[in-house]
């Protein structure tokens, strides 16, 4: 068990990487998308040399397990109890499991509900154990139909297989790049709100490349990769070829009076692996989702540092704080940033407390980034950064502005854009959002180079203000003090894009 999370958190399977690959061959060089797509695969490479999270948000581990009849579900659920706490003792996975009212957090990922565990009797020898770790911000962008339901661009979607297709394609509209899109689906038609959920997410456990055998379904499914990508979201939210890599449709019988359609939405991070154990002496005897042809990505990353060379490509700025009005006002949408020197992280419960409490820092001209790192201690008591990407940073709207204003912080950086009120407060103060790669959490902890203090540590590893000393640490302007915003900008494209599905397809 402790070596499936372990390779769950730290390799992404094969069938997920050759999507990656395919996603990146449609873009242009020198494009957003493509240069995400770059650091994505560059990500991959890193985790996979650093045995290191893929993404710092390790998600809510799931197990499903089938087992021979007369297998000890208790003592397994013990084994796994105890490989969860020693991955997260070594970094493998953050320690994500909160008291819900409360906030505080277990330490070890274990706690009331964490971890998933779900087991299933069958008739083989041998135990065939699945983990997929799938982390907040895909996880935030779920939905659930209830049909007949009128949907934003496309009207009335009716109870037949033309209503789910209108369900799915809006599905992949409403997520933008929130759930670090490039992402994968599972739709579970059928079923009450629970077993809907249950089902669309046991298809995120399919294999990328399998062949639906419901003739209508793999038409839905075809239909759905075909089309999904012309919305223009792209890799990130930044527009582009590629925002769907999956598409995996189930069924289920409802009750008459019900009709739900439930989209499980995963990030690129795709993090999903299963194993096939010897029931009598629990050895792996074999990986699942390893089929297929292998990825080389340090021949990827070593192309695309060539291309990069050869190319001109936007405006590139070196920031270092503490940043003035005036450079900051200088900054556009669409123009890359690189910091040098300190950050400061922030999430939901440091914005909640810095909106009626001081700063435990000076936070004049600083920067914030919205990250939830994992952390080493060393037997120095030092802390060492594991894994470090953004989080999704719409969160911490209600609060942003007025703590911008009210603590002069000239810089925030986080993934898929913030709405009005924050992009007024940029306007009025003087202020950028930076949008850094989702995901890409082994890639922004090579450039911190050290951590130099933490305030509000009560708050649990993920919540508290790390000081943070980085250097080379690039993200993109996506939103500007002009008012400009390339999140909202990209909303309303897709969705004008999405009208054009409103016809019937499937009659
Ligand atoms: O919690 C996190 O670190 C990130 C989260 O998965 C997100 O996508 O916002
Ligand atoms: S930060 Fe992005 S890649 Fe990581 S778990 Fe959240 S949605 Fe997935």
């Amino acid at each position: 068990m402790y070596d499936l999370i372990v390779e769950t958190s730290t390799k992404l399977p094969k069938d997920v990487r050759r999507a990656i690959v395919k996603a990146k061959a449609r873009e242009n060089a020198g494009t957003r998308a493509a240069m995400s797509l770059d650091t994505i695969t560059n990500n991959i490479k890193m985790a996979d040399e650093n045995v290191s999270p893929i993404c710092q948000d390790t998600g809510l581990p799931t197990f499903k397990i089938k087992v021979p009849v007369g297998a000890n579900q208790i003592e397994m659920k013990k084994a796994i109890y105890e490989a969860i706490a020693e991955a997260t003792k070594n970094s493998k996975l953050r320690p994500n499991s909160v008291d819900s009212i409360t906030g505080e957090n277990t330490g070890d990922n274990l706690g009331l509900g964490t971890p998933v565990i779900k087991f299933e009797q069958w008739e083989n020898d041998y135990i065939d154990a699945r983990l997929i770790l799938k982390g907040g911000g895909c996880e935030n962008k779920n939905i659930q139909y209830s049909l007949p339901a009128e949907l934003d661009g496309l009207g009335r979607a009716g109870r037949d297989l033309d209503g789910i297709r209108k369900c799915i394609m809006h599905s992949v509209y409403q997520a933008q790049g929130q759930g670090c899109s490039a992402g994968f689906i599972g739709v579970g038609i059928g079923g009450d709100r629970t077993s809907g959920y249950e089902l669309a997410k046991e298809q995120l456990f399919r294999n990328n490349d399998d062949v639906n055998e419901n003739e209508d379904l793999r038409k839905l499914e075809e239909y759905v990769m075909d089309n999904a990508n012309e919305l223009g979201i792209g890799t990130m939210g930044f527009g582009g070829e590629t925002t769907l890599l999956g598409c995996k449709i189930g069924v289920i019988n409802r009750i008459p009076a019900s009709f739900f359609v439930s989209v499980a939405y995963n990030c690129w991070a795709f993090r999903r692996l299963g194993v096939k154990i010897d029931a009598s002496t629990g050895s792996i005897n074999e990986w699942l989702y390893m089929e297929g042809e292998e990825i080389d990505f340090t021949e990827q990353v070593e192309k695309e540092a060539a291309k990069l060379e050869s190319e001109n490509g936007p405006k590139h700025v070196t920031l270092q704080a503490p940043i003035s009005e005036e450079e900051i006002r200088q900054l556009n949408v669409g123009d890359v940033v690189t910091i040098n020197g300190m950050m400061y992280t922030g999430r939901d419960a440091i914005h909640k407390h810095l909106s009626d409490h001081d700063a435990p820092v000076n936070l004049d001209g600083q920067i914030i980034y919205h990250c939830g790192p994992v952390m080493m201690k060393d037997e120095a008591g030092k802390y060492h950064v594991k894994a470090a990407g953004p989080t999704t940073s719409i969160r911490e709207e209600p609060y942003q502005g007025d703590i911008m204003k009210k603590f002069g912080i000239r810089a925030v950086i986080g993934k898929g854009g913030m709405g009005p009120k924050t992009l007024a407060a940029l306007k009025e103060h003087g202020g950028i959002y930076l949008n850094a790669i989702g995901g890409a959490a082994q890639y922004y902890a090579d450039c911190i180079k050290s951590v130099e203090g933490v305030d509000l540590m009560e708050f649990g590893i993920p919540e508290a203000m790390w000081h943070l000393k980085v250097e080379g640490f690039t993200a993109v302007v996506t939103m500007d003090s002009h008012g400009n915003s390339l999140h909202e900008d990209v909303n309303k494209s897709s969705l004008e894009k999405l009208a054009k599905f409103k016809d019937p397809v499937f009659k």
